[in-house]
């Protein structure tokens, strides 16, 4: 029998650490809307995890408050073991935590190369100052930036696109540029906004398949919301469900699909309701 590290977890067939990221009691409100009610659930280490739910249950409110955009009213967050009433945007980043976006936030003018560069700004010591007094490690530093830039080209198979300004490029491999500048900053959590939004049967495929792969080969958890049932099914080890703002659901996507509360959100959102 294979021995686990304190902590470790199987799901899905993959192992997942300790918990990373762990969201207590979260609650936020902008003026009356209540976004988010009381929510509580864990990330561990390594593991794909999802949030879903029907449109405005809360999702992308919750991404928010992981990445310091939103700060919760009430609820606390524990980061690596640190308690903190809320996460701060720049802090987040710093600390390892990358997002993508559910309406992709590229710069359009700008090469596929140069958009993955932006995502290694946080990585970058030298300034334009430093830049002028000493050329050389300046220097050095840039070509190791590129480097790395490169080798996430080759990863994500978009050599051919490298320098073509990523306005040219079709919807499908912009999502995938964007992952590339949210991998540029070796996050250790990645936050994915609806990854496959808009695409098509292959492209989701495509994405799928380096989602796992970013997981497997770079060790990066992952949590991710995203619509398409299907997919959230085959990738995640565990699945939270929103409604409403409150959490209905969470465990793993067999215990999800057999939660009756979860059935009759859906099914109710089908109807309209
Ligand atoms: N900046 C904001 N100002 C005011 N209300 C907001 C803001 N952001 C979100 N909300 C409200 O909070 C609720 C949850 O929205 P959120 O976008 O988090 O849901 P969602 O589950 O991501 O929805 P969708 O699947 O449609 O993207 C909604 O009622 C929304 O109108």
């Amino acid at each position: 029998m294979q021995m686990n590290e304190p902590g470790a977890h199987f799901e899905a067939g993959r192992q997942t650490g300790p918990v990373i990221l762990d969201l207590r009691h979260i609650s936020l409100s902008f003026g009356g809307v209540k976004a988010l009610t009381d929510i509580s659930f864990d990330v561990r280490q390594h593991e794909i995890r999802a949030i879903i739910g029907p449109n405005g249950a809360g999702k992308s409110s919750m991404l928010n408050v992981i990445n310091g955009v939103y700060r919760p009213q009430q609820g606390e967050i524990v980061y690596r073991g640190e308690h903190r009433r809320n996460m701060d945007c720049y802090a987040a980043a710093k600390s390892g935590i990358a997002r993508t976006f559910q309406n992709i936030a590229l710069f359009k003018g700008m090469t596929v190369l140069d958009n993955i560069m932006t995502g290694r700004n946080l990585k970058m010591r030298s300034n334009f100052l430093l830049q002028a007094l000493y050329w050389g490690p300046a220097r050095r530093e840039e070509i190791a930036h590129r480097h790395k830039a490169e080798e996430i080209i080759d990863f994500l198979e978009i050599q051919h696109i490298r320098k073509t300004p990523v306005g040219r490029l079709p919807y499908g491999l912009q999502k995938r540029v964007e992952l590339g500048r949210a991998l540029a900053a070796e996050p250790d959590i990645l936050l994915l906004d609806e990854p496959m939004a808009g695409m098509n049967v292959e492209e989701k495929q495509d994405m799928c398949r380096f989602i796992l792969d970013v997981n497997d080969q770079f060790g990066t958890t992952i949590v991710l919301i995203e619509h398409d049932m299907g997919v959230v099914m085959d990738i995640s080890d565990r699945v939270v469900v929103l409604d409403y703002g409150r959490k209905i659901g969470d465990g793993t996507p067999d215990e999800v699909r057999a939660n009756p509360e979860v059935i009759s959100a859906y099914l109710g959102a089908a109807h309209g309701h």
